[in-house]
């Protein structure tokens, strides 16, 4: 573990890596693209009909557009100056799960540029079945499709190791939790509450998250997250606030068990306790979703607004410039383990720096057994690209 000013780890070797891919979501640009997406999303997963028109809804009311691609576009440039700024020399690719850009597509791509062997950034930083092993999921599906049913004969990938706790994640966070605070009225900010939100999954599907039999990693992860920078925030201002960790965007059949509580139930509980202030804060998140726009600046603020309560929702990590170094930080970090030498690796937080390839077993879905790439199990030979 290391103090939160640490550096990013210096250096410009990144062998045995010759390209960088950004993996994500991806999201509708425009109305015609929204029914498409959302089947894209959904193929397979029993999301109820109502659920999928009530989504829509919240796309079509920002015009059927999503934020994500655009804030991926400047990720990817801030991504490339940092690079270079840096003296790195490593081309940057863009491929989603869910739109164009298609991964399958781009990894097609650095196929033909004469990728060998790329680190991958997600866009998401905590374990589960949803934000890590579908990801690794989607990685063996494009490798397949690109190596003609060879995934070896596709360029080799590796994925980076989770970065919920890495400071370059974790300190434009506390920043904005600290602009939060400072923008609520100035008799109400010392008693307000810090509400961390993150995108609720079904209870079965953190209960697989991790390493096999542990469990529970993406709520570890996220109170862990939450913890940490409460105290940053608690240490900044020298007012320890009180804070809790609720959940948002549940979908699938009500039947079926997802983490609780709701953020909107939660607000209306935290009124009837006493609560006038509090900061919404999404850390579950790594840039401003959907789900981030709509879930909580359109319903929860409305939600407070009802009950009189002062809100304030804090910025998500973004294209902040020490997020962006992290991504850096991270790439050569697992070049230099590649490469077979010692590193440091940055991180804050119990859990330490986690597993550069995930276990066997890591975030199953017993819904669907499906091969991936980038765990121990890897189909793919890392010496097959030498
Ligand atoms: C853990 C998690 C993250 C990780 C956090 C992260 O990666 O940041 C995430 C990200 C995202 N989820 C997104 C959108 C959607 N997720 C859906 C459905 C679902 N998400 C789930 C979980 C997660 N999702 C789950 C368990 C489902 C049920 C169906 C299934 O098992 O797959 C649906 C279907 C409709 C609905 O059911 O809501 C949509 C449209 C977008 C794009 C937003 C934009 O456009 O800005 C992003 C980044
Ligand atoms: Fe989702």
């Amino acid at each position: 573990m290391s103090d939160p000013s640490t550096a990013p780890t210096t250096g410009t070797d990144v062998s045995p890596y010759d390209a960088l891919l950004l993996l994500s979501f991806g999201g509708p640009e425009k109305p015609e693209d929204v029914v498409p997406f959302l089947e894209n999303v959904t193929r397979g997963r029993g999301i109820p009909r109502e659920r999928l028109v009530e989504v829509g809804q919240h796309y079509f009311g920002f015009g059927g557009k999503s934020p994500i691609n655009d804030q991926n576009r400047a990720f990817l440039a801030a991504l490339r100056a940092d690079l270079k700024e840096a003296g790195v020399d490593l081309p940057v690719y863009w491929g989603n799960r869910n739109w164009d850009p298609y991964l399958t597509d781009t990894l097609a791509q650095m196929k033909a540029d004469g990728v060998r062997r790329a680190a991958v950034f997600t866009t998401s930083a905590y374990a589960s079945y949803s934000s890590c092993r579908q990801y690794r999921e989607n990685l063996f599906d494009a490798a397949e499709a690109v190596g003609d049913g060879n995934v070896s004969a596709a360029p080799v990938l590796d994925k980076l190791r989770h970065y919920f706790n890495h400071p370059g994640f974790i300190e434009p966070v506390v920043d904005g939790v600290l602009s939060a605070l400072a923008d609520l009225p100035e008799d109400q900010r010392a008693a307000a509450r810090i509400v961390f939100v993150t995108h609720s999954i079904p209870t079965v599907m953190n209960d697989a998250s991790g390493r096999p039999g542990a469990g529970g990693a993406y709520v570890a992860q996220h109170l862990d997250v939450s913890r940490v920078v409460a105290d940053r925030v608690a240490t900044e201002t020298g007012v320890a606030h009180d804070w809790d960790l609720v959940y948002c965007s549940r979908s699938g059949a009500a039947h079926i068990p997802w983490l609780e509580p709701d953020v909107n139930d939660h607000l209306e509980e935290l009124h009837a306790r006493g609560t006038t202030a509090v900061v919404l804060c999404p850390v579950g998140f790594v840039s401003d979703h959907m789900e981030v726009i709509y879930d909580l600046d359109t319903e929860a603020l409305a939600t407070c607004e009802r009950l009189g309560m002062q809100a304030r929702r804090s910025a998500t990590a973004g294209d902040d410039p020490r997020f962006v170094a992290a991504v850096r930080d991270l790439v050569l970090e697992r070049a230099a383990v590649e490469r077979g030498e010692e590193v440091t690796r940055n991180s804050v937080g119990e859990f330490g720096a986690l597993w550069d390839r995930c276990p066997a077993g890591c975030c199953f879905n017993a819904r669907a057994d499906k091969p991936t790439l980038a765990g121990e199990d890897s189909p793919q030979r890392a010496d097959a690209a030498q």
